[in-house]
């Protein structure tokens, strides 16, 4: 698995830290408001794992599986809700985690079904920004690293769903997915 990665970008001691970091800032500002800590499937599944242990207040969490791209490296457009939420947002302060934001496509859609839900506060974090390849406009609230313009794996990100177990953000070899 190992051998198909070109080059790593991001590694586990800087993911970690990282998040040690976020968890901080998540802690003080949703300290007694018991937010709705929603991750979506199923990139976001280490980041959420591994941030939710470092956010020091309550919190309840869903999931939610919504699916544009798939064995593809670029989106179809065309986002489809696979598992819905089993909680209601309304009224809820909800935080989404990502993995990943590139075309901007799947949390817009998210976004505009929560807020039609009446939530009542949505903040998006994502452990990965790549704001070259924006199709909508769409910002995070934050993002820990920004990366650039080619596909990434590893730490819940796949290519065919493989390599989501990698513990660092690294790039593949062109000829994984060209040939
Ligand atoms: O900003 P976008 O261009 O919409 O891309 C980001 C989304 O694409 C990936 O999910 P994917 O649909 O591949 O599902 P997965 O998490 O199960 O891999 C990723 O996990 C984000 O959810
Ligand atoms: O760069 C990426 N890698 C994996 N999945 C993705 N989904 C959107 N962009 C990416
Ligand atoms: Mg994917």
């Amino acid at each position: 698995m190992r051998d198909d990665i070109q080059s790593v970008l991001i590694s586990e001691e800087e993911i970690q830290e990282k998040i040690a970091e976020l968890g901080k800032e998540l802690t003080e500002e949703y300290e007694g408001r018991f937010p709705l800590v929603i991750g979506i499937l199923k990139g976001s599944l280490p980041f959420m794992g591994d941030l939710i242990q470092k956010i020091n207040t309550h919190v309840e969490l869903d999931l939610m599986d919504v699916s544009s791209y798939g064995n593809e490296t670029v989106s179809s457009g065309e986002v489809k809700i696979v598992k819905d939420l089993n909680t209601s947002v309304e009224g809820r302060d909800v935080l989404i985690l990502e993995d990943i934001i590139d075309s901007g496509l799947t949390l817009s859609y998210i976004v505009e079904l929560f807020r039609y839900r009446k939530a009542k506060s949505v903040k998006i974090v994502t452990l990965l920004d790549k704001p070259d390849g924006r199709k909508v406009d769409l910002v995070p609230d934050t993002a820990g690293f920004i990366v650039p313009d080619e596909f990434v794996v590893g730490y819940g990100l796949d290519y065919a769903e493989r390599y989501r177990n990698l513990p660092f953000i690294g790039i593949l070899k062109p000829e994984i997915y060209e040939g």
